[in-house]
């Protein structure tokens, strides 16, 4: 049995907390003694090396090994649970110092350097597929997918389920909670305790059911059961809306059902399935099955079981809100395990992605995007998330190349949206949440939120399609600071944000411009005689210098004509943000207006958009035209106490009070006498107010079946 993190749910916090204490210490004193027989063992291997002892002694050796060995998995098993406790702490603590530098190269490993360091790591490895009651021919299936060994989640939940307990699962994002319940269910229906119950023969009644909120986690689940029930002899099928009922598979009997709770129902109240002789019931992503309304297909399904006493419940999701836990109660028994590698007071999002948030005006999104994916997409995937069915279509409808995937699109075409995006053919995938929940789609380098989600579970599920598996990954959230509060959702997710500013287009330029260099090297001398008259006559008649003109032809090679400003505070192109100075606190942003007046037109204090009150209230930034920009500096000469200045880094801003509504995201603002507030006034990114409204409102609600 796992021996951390596994408490039983009826026991009181507090037993719970000495229980890990005890364990902890426990473990602490094995491993002092494991690092003493390391050592020795340690000692002993370099003396054989040195002084090739004779045969007799490295028999004993060996013979000692092998006992210490065996002694050591299962110490080594505890030593593993004690470990991630304490790294996960760590890392709760200082996630953002964990991060890579952005598109920081890693240390190239020589092949044999990396292949002596795997092979050190498996033997050392206790959590390596060897340790665990897995089958010879699921091993081999396993490694033959590069799964060499088990993640955490998966080592302390295998025995657990084996043994036949019921269980609440979580893990973070991309941690493998697919297969820790795939793996111990295979296992225990083919060579374990649910062997001798389960049906067999031509129209059995399935074993198991899963049961996930939407249908493209349902067909992920199920190609996982697919490939791995295959090497065991059990056969899995995938239900779910939105596409005719096929019930054939159910009719020649299958042992896995993986489905939607809505058309699993649906199967069920026709008589197309029959669950009485369930064995297993899975509930992945169960918070938000349950928070989407299915709360009474999911009870109407479970109760189909006949014998309850023989199923097993397993519940598994990366967040579990305490309402999750008290509504289990309902489906699982009271002697369920918990394994909880989250924990109360650590960072709830994935550890191993760069959270930024940036500020951003509505309108100004689409036009930002393309230089935020350049900068930290590392050349893979992004997926971004809007709230709504409208705004995606129309973002996926700026960004050349992306594509979008939302309710309203038939599954059909869904179905090869996501294909595509996963073979590479577009890199960039435009979503509302259904792409949220669990989705594993490989190299996803990025992903872009373009407003903060209403609850914090959004965030934490939305980002973790980055960063999985052990990979690193950036989540880029836009806000408008004049509408949204992202400190609450900062402390709710346990998230250190980075607050950056919008790339400069300029910034963009150079970097991409080194690339531009890169890649002119590499064009073949032989396309040099065609064009070698041109360039001489270029040179002869622009005026321009030989470099000059490098530049002009890098600069259109990358698609660049001409480089605009872009403002911190909105990420508006064509705006400048200026930071204001009276002398004194300012309270309002009418007193704002009402200090620019003293100097400045009407129409020109008009201008201004996306005006904010510094965090210390001793000044207000906003954005101008940048054609607007001197005349604001000079009407400041004429203003006593008025300090006017571009800004170079975006000071911290007062936030909207998070008092005026649940939503992290809308609200009043400041609640200028302009109303429109950020991006009102967009004149600058190209189909300026266009989003206005499709990035405010609620959230999408994503696929339902
Ligand atoms: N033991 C393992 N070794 C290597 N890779 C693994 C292992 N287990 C799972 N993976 C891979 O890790 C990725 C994430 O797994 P999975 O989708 O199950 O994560 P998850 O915890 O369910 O994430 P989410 O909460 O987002 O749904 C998958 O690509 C999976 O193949």
């Amino acid at each position: 049995m796992p021996s951390l993190f596994v408490s039983d749910a009826v026991s009181s916090p507090e037993a719970k907390e000495k229980k890990k204490e005890k364990k902890i210490k426990k473990n602490t004193m094995e491993i002092d003694s494991q690092v003493e027989i390391n050592e020795k063992k340690e000692k002993k291997s370099k003396k054989k090396k040195n002084l090739k002892a004779d045969s007799d002694s490295e028999e004993l050796d060996s013979m000692e090994e092998k006992q210490k060995s065996s002694k050591k998995k299962e110490k080594d098993k505890k030593r593993k649970a004690v470990e991630i406790v304490q790294e996960e702490e760590e890392k709760s603590e200082t996630s953002s110092e964990l991060y890579e530098p952005m598109n920081a190269k890693k240390k190239q490993k020589l092949p044999e350097e990396e292949e002596a360091e795997e092979e050190e790591s498996e033997e050392e490895n206790p959590n390596s597929l060897s340790n665990f009651r897995i089958s010879e021919n699921l091993k081999n299936k396993l490694n033959e997918r590069g799964i060499k060994a088990l993640f955490p989640i998966q080592a302390l939940t295998f025995d657990i389920l084996l043994d036949g307990s019921d269980l609440i699962g979580r893990a973070r994002t991309g941690q493998g909670k697919t297969l820790a319940f795939v793996l111990p269910i295979l296992e225990s229906l083919t060579n374990g305790p649910k062997k001798m119950l389960r049906k067999m023969g031509y129209g059995r009644a399935p074993s198991v059911l899963v049961l996930l909120p939407t249908r493209e986690l349902a067909q992920q689940v199920y190609a996982d059961f697919e490939v791995y029930g295959k090497v065991v002899g059990l056969t899995s099928c995938c239900v779910y809306g939105g596409v005719a009922y096929q019930t054939q598979e159910l009719r020649r009997g299958v042992d896995i059902v993986v489905g939607t709770p809505g058309r699993v129902k649906d199967l069920v109240e026709n008589g197309k399935v029959d669950f009485s002789s369930l064995l297993f019931r899975v509930l992945d992503e169960a918070d938000e099955m349950l928070k989407m309304g299915f709360v009474d297909d999911v009870e109407k399904i479970l109760e189909k079981v006949g014998d309850k006493s023989k199923v097993q419940t397993l519940l598994f999701s990366a967040t579990v809100p305490e309402w999750v836990n008290k509504i289990s109660s309902r489906f699982l028994k009271p002697n369920k395990e918990n394994v909880d590698l989250v924990g109360n007071e650590k960072i709830k999002a994935s550890i191993s992605v760069r959270h930024i948030v940036m500020p951003c005006a509505s309108g100004a999104i689409s036009d930002l995007i393309p230089d935020i994916i350049r900068c930290y997409s590392s050349g893979g995937r992004t997926i971004i998330f809007c709230e709504k069915k409208e705004s995606t279509s129309d973002l996926a409808g700026r960004l050349p190349g992306a594509r979008a995937i939302h309710g309203d699109i038939q599954q059909k075409e869904r179905e090869k949206t996501l294909a595509g995006f996963r073979s590479g053919k577009f890199m960039v995938l435009v979503a509302t949440s259904v792409a949220a929940r669990g989705l594993d789609i490989p190299d996803v380098q990025l992903v872009i939120q373009c407003e903060p989600p209403r609850e914090v579970e959004a965030y934490i599920h939305r980002s973790g399609r980055t960063g999985r598996a052990g990979n690193t990954g950036v989540a880029v959230l836009l806000y408008d600071p004049r509408r949204h509060n992202v400190s609450r959702l900062e402390r709710e997710s346990g998230v250190k944000f980075e607050h950056l500013s919008a790339p400069q287009p300029a910034d963009v330029a150079k970097a991409v411009g080194v690339e531009a260099a890169e890649a002119i090297i590499l064009v073949s001398d032989s396309v040099v005689p065609a064009f070698k008259s041109a360039a001489e006559e270029l040179l002869k008649t622009s005026g321009l210098s030989a470099v000059e003109l490098l530049a002009k032809a890098l600069a259109k090679a990358s698609g660049y004509s001409e480089i605009k400003s872009r403002s911190l505070l909105t990420g508006m192109e064509k705006y400048v943000t200026v930071l204001l100075e009276v002398g004194r606190p300012i309270y309002s942003p009418g007193s704002v207006f009402g200090t620019l007046r003293r100097f400045l037109p009407e129409d020109k204090v008009n201008a201004l958009t996306g005006l904010s009150i510094t965090a210390d209230g001793s000044g207000a930034v906003f954005d101008v035209p940048s054609e607007d920009l001197d005349e604001y500096l000079a009407g400041q000469e004429n203003a006593a106490n008025v300090s006017l200045e571009v800004v170079k880094k975006l000071p911290p801003l007062r936030e909207r009070e998070q008092s005026r509504g649940p939503r992290f995201g809308s609200g009043g603002g400041f609640g200028d006498r302009r109303g429109g507030g950020f991006g009102g006034r967009s004149s600058g990114g190209r189909g300026g107010g266009r989003f206005g409204g499709g990035f405010r409102s609620g959230r999408g609600r994503g696929f339902r079946n």
